[in-house]
C-alpha cells in the first residue's frame, strides 16, 4: 500500500480523557450498502451518517471507475449514488486492491452487466482471507468463475453470471461479507435462495434493511438461515448508516486506558456483544442513557481472557485494541484469536513500547502490568493502528505511529475526536 508510510500519528501520553464523542457511521455497514446501491438501475441512493474514512473514498473512486455517479458530501456525511450509468465490469487493481469492501461490488456487476472482472481484492493482511464461500455460492447460482493471467503477469478473476438462479447456498463459517454478497446475488436472481450458516453481525442486518427497502424479499436476518425470494428490480432509497461498534469499542478503551470518563453518542451496549462484558470484567463501568453510552474507569484494570468469535462473540476487530489495554492490567491476560490466523503483529510493536507478550500460534499471553513508554511503531493493519493509539495515550513520552494510512481506512477524524477529550495527538501526512 504505497500511501502507507506517508501518514503518521504522534501521541504524547498521560492525559486522562474526558468528554463527549460522536461515534462514526459503520465502515462495515456502509461498504455493502454502496454495493447494494449499485444494484438500482435508476434513481439516486442517498446514504446518511457515512463515515469520512479512506475506505469510503476508495469505494467512491471504484464506483466511478465502473461508470456510476457518486458524490461524497463530506460536511453532510452524505453519499449520493446514481448507478443508472454503470458501464464497466472491471474492478481495477489500483483501487480495488486497497480495500476489502471492493468485493461487495461483485453482485451488482453480475446483475447489471452480466459479469465481473476482479483484478485485485484488498483489505488488511490478517493471514489467509479466502473468498471460496462467495465463489462457490455464485457458482451454485449458475455463474462461472475462471482465473486468467493478464498481459502484465498479474492474476485476475472473471465471473460470468449467465442467468443467476436461486439455489441452496452455505458458508462453512458465518462469513460477514460472504453472507452480504450471497444475499445481494440472490436478491435479483430468479426464484428462491436459502443461505445456511449466515453471519449475525448488526452490519449484516443493517444491509438487509436497506435491501428490503429497495424492494428485496429477504427473511431470516439475524438467524443462521436466510431465505431470499428474487425480484425483478431494486429501486434507489435513502438510508442512515448504523453507528460503528468497533469505533465505539476503541473509544470505550480510550476512556479505560487513561482512567477517564466519556459519553459516546450513538454507541450501543448491545452491539458491543461480549466485548462489553469483558470490558466490565476489566473494570469499566457502563451506563446506557438512551442514545448515549456513558463509560468510565476509576479502579485498577483487571486481567482478562478473550476468545474472538462471530457476533455476538468478542469481535476480532477489537482484539488488537484489547491487547493494548491488557498490557496495563494487573496480571496475565490470555487472548485466543479464532477468526484470523495472522492477527498478532501488534505484539512486536507493543513490545517496543515495553510490553511483555508471548505469542504461540493463535494464542497470546500478555504479562501485565508493564508500564508503556513511547516508541516509533508500525501500524501493520487498521486495528493495529487503533491499538497503538490507545497504547500511546497511556505511554510516557511520545509515540510515533507510521504506516498509518491503515488507521485512516477505518476511523474518521480520530485525532480531532480524541483531542477534544484532552488527548495530545496529531496527524501528519507527507
Ligand atoms: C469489510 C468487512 O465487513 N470486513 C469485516 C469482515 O471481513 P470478512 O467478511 O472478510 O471476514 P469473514 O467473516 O468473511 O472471514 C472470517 C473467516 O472466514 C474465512 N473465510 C471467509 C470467506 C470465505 O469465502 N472463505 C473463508 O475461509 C476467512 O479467511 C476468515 O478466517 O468480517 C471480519 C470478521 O468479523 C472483520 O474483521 C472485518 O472487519
Ligand atoms: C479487517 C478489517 O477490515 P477489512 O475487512 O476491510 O480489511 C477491519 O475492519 O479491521
Amino acid at each position: 500500500m504505497s500511501m502507507g508510510d506517508e501518514v503518521r500519528y504522534r501521541v504524547r501520553g498521560g492525559n486522562r480523557l474526558q468528554g463527549t464523542v460522536f461515534v462514526q457511521g459503520a465502515k462495515n455497514a456502509v461498504l455493502p450498502m454502496i454495493g447494494a446501491s449499485l444494484m438500482a438501475s435508476k434513481g439516486r441512493t442517498v446514504l446518511r451518517n457515512v463515515p469520512i474514512i479512506e475506505d469510503v473514498r476508495r469505494a467512491v473512486e471504484l464506483a466511478r471507475a465502473i461508470g456510476a455517479k457518486a458524490e461524497l458530501h463530506e460536511a453532510e456525511r452524505t453519499l449520493v449514488i446514481d448507478a443508472s450509468t454503470l458501464s464497466s465490469p472491471v474492478l481495477p487493481a489500483d483501487i480495488a486492491s486497497r480495500f476489502r469492501g471492493s468485493f461487495l461490488f461483485v453482485p451488482a456487476l453480475l446483475h447489471r452487466l452480466g459479469e465481473a472482472v476482479i483484478e485485485g481484492v484488498g483489505g488488511c493482511n490478517l493471514g489467509s482471507r479466502n473468498l471460496d464461500f462467495h465463489y462457490n455460492g455464485f457458482k451454485r447460482m449458475g455463474a462461472t468463475v475462471t482465473e486468467h493471467v493478464a498481459d502484465n503477469g498479474d492474476g485476475l478473476i472473471h465471473i460470468k453470471a449467465g442467468d443467476l438462479r436461486g439455489a441452496t447456498l452455505y458458508c462453512d463459517t458465518p462469513s460477514h461479507t460472504g453472507t452480504e454478497n450471497l444475499i445481494m446475488a440472490a436478491a435479483l436472481a430468479q426464484g428462491t435462495t436459502l443461505i445456511k450458516n449466515c453471519a449475525l453481525e448488526p452490519e449484516v442486518l443493517d444491509n438487509i434493511e436497506i435491501l428490503q427497502r429497495m424492494g428485496a424479499q429477504i427473511k431470516g436476518g439475524g438467524t443462521g438461515f436466510i431465505t431470499v425470494e428474487g425480484v425483478d428490480e431494486l429501486h434507489a432509497v435513502e438510508h442512515t448508516v448504523m453507528p460503528d461498534r468497533i469505533d465505539a469499542g476503541v473509544f470505550v478503551m480510550a476512556a479505560a486506558i487513561t482512567g477517564g470518563e466519556m459519553g459516546l453518542v450513538g454507541a450501543s451496549l448491545e452491539h458491543l456483544g461480549v466485548a462489553a462484558d469483558k470490558l466490565e470484567q476489566m473494570g469499566v463501568e457502563f451506563h446506557q442513557e438512551g442514545a448515549v453510552l456513558q463509560v468510565r474507569r476509576d479502579r485498577p484494570l483487571r486481567p482478562i481472557n478473550v476468545i474472538t468469535d462471530e457476533y455476538p462473540g468478542f469481535a476480532t476487530d477489537l482484539q488488537s485494541p484489547i491487547m493494548a489495554l491488557s498490557c496495563l492490567a494487573d496480571g496475565p491476560s490470555y487472548i485466543y484469536e479464532r477468526i484470523f490466523d495472522g492477527r498478532f503483529k501488534l505484539a512486536e510493536e507493543l513490545t517496543k513500547m515495553g510490553a511483555s507478550i508471548e505469542v504461540d500460534g493463535n494464542r497470546a499471553k500478555v504479562n501485565g502490568s508493564t508500564p508503556l513508554r513511547g516508541a516509533e511503531v508500525v501500524a501493520h493493519d487498521l486495528r493495529t493502528g487503533s491499538a497503538l493509539v490507545l497504547a500511546g495515550l497511556a505511554a510516557s513520552d511520545e509515540t510515533v505511529i507510521t504506516s498509518a494510512y491503515y488507521l485512516d481506512r477505518g476511523h474518521a477524524h480520530i485525532a480531532e475526536r480524541l483531542s477534544m477529550m484532552g488527548a495530545d495527538i496529531t496527524r501528519e501526512a507527507a
